[in-house]
């Protein structure tokens, strides 16, 4: 057992709530006792400086897993596959957008100093009681609804004992017995990811969705060291149960992507995996297909392998690694006459094992109990419907929006605006394309078709990828989407060419906060287009200098050597005169019908 520095770093807690449901005097001596126990807080809280940032260890792991598959380990998967069924069941705990956590007014914020957002009853002070925050109900409700669940009108809270540091009160509060939510489910497309076997569609039941807190923060300070942030403990979260219906790992790391997509798109969660606001547990067994059923049942589905748990994945790749990891695990204790135990697992980043944390002798019985301080929760059937009817749209609505008449976009394209920055892209393409509409609105419908497309063009590609190659966050500011829509519109216009365009782009990315209009007259960037004469006269000095370069086009038919032509003549004709769409129609007039 590691020494644990819990009541040092308690000491440092600043209480700002008020003690909930206990004399304001106890609480004051509460309170003054705990700063006279302060001690020089500052010198004794070590910082983890050796801590890899979490994009760090996602990208280290991705080039890891890239050389692994290179090595061969899928072609030992399809052999495992087509002996062996994997079967998997998710547990989803998010934490919900609340601005209080579950019973007590002290605020969720994730950014806070260590320990500033804790009340009394968050560090299960004696005397302090809960005090459901209805508010926290109401994402809980949306997630719910989302996910197709049955909103039930009766639920209640249990104590699920366990001592550890991360939880004060030596129990947590959820809903063991009567959850809140049951019998949902979530449909999954080929579109989003799922693995090539399961064609085009599954659906994955959701036995029941329950709402509890989260549990305090531990900082790991090898090798004996464990500070502790008070600021999660009670924060609400819900915890999400799939029924075992999974049979691949794509699968399930696309069942919990797609949880997270309509999770954020309810504003039921604030953050996602990476940000450490979504966690999943994958329940793994296998069973031989030509075997008998297994004994294993789960709530009427029979015939499962022995199930073995991985707690506490942070990425979805995550999810998929450690299932391909302890799916092959299993299967070689199998085939080698062993039996699977019962067992809690464990997966670092990068890994390639899932290793044991406890055995089913040290699996802990929770001593699950209803909670005496807290009443049932009533929910009024009014409530949900009002709820369901305000939904916001979901994922595969916005995907059917997009692709539909009026952005006419590809699945590709779709896909990331959907799933990108929190929804913030999408919401950027959109005020972008209505302004493009609106400078349009005098085009007839034939004219206004591309413009979804090239507005994704542009939001996605060209300004996306400014931001990757400055590495930084994706920030709607940075160019507003007025004048991102502005820019597009001379480019459609044809008053610029599209590299001015793109210089433009660079021009305002990196501060320029001239208007468009005046930005382009100022700089000489707009097109005085060329007459019909002089794209030929430039054309015919280039095909003149190359003789080579024509042959192989007329004669081999080379005809993506044509583009080598237009790139030159963009390059020598006069600073942004050149259009490359007219400079092709020319060259393969003067190249190719000559033939
Ligand atoms: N044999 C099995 N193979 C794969 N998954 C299974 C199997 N049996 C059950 N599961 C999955 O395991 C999960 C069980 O979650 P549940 O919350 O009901 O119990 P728990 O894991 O014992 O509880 P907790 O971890 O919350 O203390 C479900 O997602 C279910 O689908
Ligand atoms: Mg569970
Ligand atoms: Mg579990």
């Amino acid at each position: 057992m590691p020494r644990l520095w819990y009541s040092r770093y308690l000491a440092s807690a600043r209480l700002r709530c008020r003690p909930l449901l206990i004399s304001e005097q106890y609480g004051a001596r509460i309170y003054q006792h705990l700063l006279r126990r302060t001690i020089n807080t500052e010198a004794n809280v070590q910082r983890p400086n050796d801590i890899v940032p979490l994009r760090k260890q996602l990208k280290e792991e991705a080039k890891r897993s890239k050389s692994q598959s290179r090595n061969g380990r899928g072609k030992k998967q399809v052999a495992a596959n087509n002996e062996w069924e994997l079967t998997v069941g998710i547990e989803i705990h998010a934490q919900l957008n609340s601005e209080a956590k579950l019973f007590s007014r002290a605020p969720t914020s994730t950014v806070a100093e260590p320990n500033s957002n804790v009340a009394l009853f968050d560090l299960a002070f004696p005397g302090s009681q809960p005090e459901f925050q209805a508010a926290t109900l109401l994402p809980a409700l949306r997630a719910a609804i989302a996910l197709n669940c049955e909103v039930q009108h009766t639920s209640r809270f249990d104590r699920k004992h366990y001592f550890y540091q991360d939880q004060p009160a030596g129990y947590q509060i959820t809903q063991y017995y009567e959850p809140f939510a049951r019998n949902g489910f979530i449909k999954l497309y080929d579109y989003d990811g799922i693995a090539p076997e399961d064609g085009k569609f599954v659906r994955i039941d959701i036995k029941q969705m329950q709402l509890e807190q989260d549990t305090a923060k531990s900082h790991e300070h090898p090798p004996s060291a464990h500070f502790l942030d008070f600021n999660r403990v009670s924060h609400p979260l819900i915890e999400i149960i799939t029924m075992p219906q999974i049979h691949s790992p794509a699968t399930a790391a696309a069942c919990v992507r797609k949880i997270q997509a309509i999770l954020q798109a309810t504003s039921a969660v604030t953050t996602g995996m990476e940000l450490g606001g979504l966690r999943a547990d994958v329940n793994v067994s296998v069973r031989r297909r030509d075997a008998p059923p297994g004994a294993g049942e789960y709530y009427g589905v029979r015939g499962l392998g022995q199930r073995t748990e991985i707690k506490n994945l942070s990425s979805f790749k995550a999810v998929e690694d450690a299932i391909i990891a302890e799916r092959d695990r299993q299967i070689r204790v199998l085939e080698s006459g062993g039996t699977v135990e019962v067992e809690t697992r464990g997966w670092s980043i990068g890994s390639t094992e899932t290793r044991k944390l406890r055995s089913k002798e040290g699996e802990v019985d929770y001593r699950y109990m209803p909670d005496p301080d807290l009443h049932p929760l009533f929910i009024d059937d009014g409530l949900v419907s009002t709820l369901k009817e305000n939904l916001p749209t979901l994922p595969d609505q916005l995907l059917a929006m997009l692709v539909g008449p009026m952005y006419g976009l590809s699945l590709e394209d779709a896909k990331p605006l959907v799933e990108l920055d929190d929804g913030a892209r999408l919401e950027y393409y959109q005020d972008v394309f209505d302004v493009l509409q609106a400078l349009h609105s005098d085009d007839r419908d034939a004219a206004k078709k591309g413009l979804g497309r090239t507005a994704a063009n542009w939001v996605l590609h060209e300004l996306g990828a400014l931001h990757t190659k400055a590495e930084v966050a994706w920030h709607a500011d940075r160019i507003p989407a007025q004048t991102l829509a502005e820019l597009i519109d001379q480019l459609i216009r044809k008053k610029i060419t599209s590299s001015v365009a793109k210089q433009v782009l660079v021009m305002v990315f990196e501060g320029d906060q001239r208007p468009i209009q005046q930005l382009l007259e100022e700089e000489n960037l707009l097109l005085r287009p060329l007459c019909r004469e002089e794209y030929i006269a430039l054309a015919n000095s280039l095909i003149e200098e190359n003789p080579q370069m024509v042959a192989q086009i007329r004669e081999k038919n080379q005809l993506g050597k044509i583009g080598w032509f237009v790139g030159q003549m963009v390059r020598q004709g006069e600073k942004g005169r050149v259009e490359a769409q007219r400079a092709e129609e020319i060259l393969r007039e003067l190249i190719l019908k000559r033939n």
